[in-house]
This record gives structure tokens, sequence and C-alpha cells, in this order.
């Protein structure tokens, strides 16, 4: 679909946990507050005070998210804390619809997920200089336990292996120097090279 303008395109950001996507992210929508819009979740928790349906959420009955689960509807979704939480495909394209560009930070599924959509994403994948280098990362950043730890460097290894596989994604940048990254994710998103 090459009659969709590059700044209505959703681009999918992923890489493994610990390779600095929130820390990228945040730059780019500190330092372009008004070309962004992100998409709104659906959600079967009760809203909270001051919470606005379609604003903060979508909130629907779990009837309602079952269905649609059934129906394909999301890019992903997932349960926490007895509550499910999801990603909809609608939700991408009421954001390009306010001529914003929507940036889905997901994993590995929700990548071949969007992939099967109409969406006509674009895909960058964020890699660590090294293994060895996500780890400290990881370690450095004080949010794990030696468990979650080892998970997340298991799952690293796939996802790192499945970016190797010709196609995955439009463009692989290695966050060693953040200053670099950050260039090539700007250059990536606004010029799409
Ligand atoms: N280029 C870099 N050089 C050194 N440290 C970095 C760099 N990029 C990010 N970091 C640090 O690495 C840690 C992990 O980064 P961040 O939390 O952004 O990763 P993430 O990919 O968003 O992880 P998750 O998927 O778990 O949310 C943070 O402490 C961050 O400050």
């Amino acid at each position: 679909m090459a009659t969709t303008s590059l700044a209505k395109r959703p681009v999918v950001v992923s890489g493994p946990s610990g390779t600095g996507k929130s820390t990228l992210l945040q730059r780019l929508f500190a330092n372009h507050p008004q070309t962004f819009g992100f998409s709104v979740s659906h959600t079967t928790r009760t809203p909270r005070a001051g919470e606005v349906d379609g604003v903060n959420y979508h909130f629907v009955t779990r009837e309602k998210f079952s269905s649609m689960v059934t129906q394909h509807e999301f890019i992903e979704w997932a349960e926490f804390s007895k509550n499910f939480y999801g990603t909809s495909i609608q939700a991408v394209k009421d954001v390009m619809q306010q001529d914003k560009m929507c940036i889905l930070d997901i994993d590995m599924q929700g990548v071949q997920s969007v992939k099967k959509t109409d969406l006509n994403a674009r895909f960058v994948f964020i890699a660590p200089p090294s293994t060895q280098v996500l780890e400290e990362r990881l370690r450095g950043r004080g949010t794990e336990t030696e468990a979650s730890l080892q998970l997340r460097l298991e799952t690293a290894q796939k996802e790192l292996a499945y970016a190797e596989q010709p196609g995955a994604h439009d463009k692989i940048i290695v966050n060693d120097d953040l200053d670099t990254a950050y260039q090539q994710l700007e250059d990536f998103i606004f010029r799409n090279v």
C-alpha cells in the first residue's frame, strides 16, 4: 500500500527487554510532542476516579473482551491481576485517522501479529551491542529479580534469532552509544532510512 504516507504508517518498535526502547522513545516523544499519537487500550478493569472511557482506556465487559479475542481484533492482549488488557487493530487505525503516527512498543508475538493485519506498519528492532551488555543494563536498571532477569535473557535469545531472519524488520538499530542510536531512530521514523 504505497498510498499511505510515511507520516501515517504505524511504527512497531521491538527488541529485548533492557535494550533501551523506553529510553529512546521517551526522547523521541519529548523532542516531537505533536507528531505521535497513542493507541487507547481496552481493559476489563473498572475505571478509576477521573478515568474517561475512550480516553484512558476503552472500558469493556469480559464478554465483550472475549468476543474481540475470538474475532482476532487484538494485536496483543494479556491478563494482569485478573483483568484483561489489549491493543486493538482499530485503536491503531484511530490514531492514523487523527493524522498522528502511532508507535507500538511490543514483543515478538506482537510483531508477528501486526504483520497479519492491514496496518501497513514499519518495523524497527532495537538490538543490544551484546548479550553481556544487555545483562549489565538489566542489572543496572535494578528492576529485576534473578529469576526475571534470566527469563528476560532467555527471551532475548529468541528475539535476536527472529530478528536475524531476513525481512523480519525493516531496520535494526544497535543501541550502543545512545545518541547515535537515537539519531538512527529519527532517521528511520522521519526519513525511512
Ligand atoms: N545506549 C545506552 N547506553 C547505556 N545504557 C543505556 C542505553 N540505553 C538504555 N540504557 C539503560 O539501559 C536500561 C534499560 O533501558 P530501558 O528501560 O529503556 O529498556 P527497554 O528496552 O525499554 O526495556 P523493557 O522492554 O523491559 O521495558 C536503563 O537503565 C537505561 O537507562
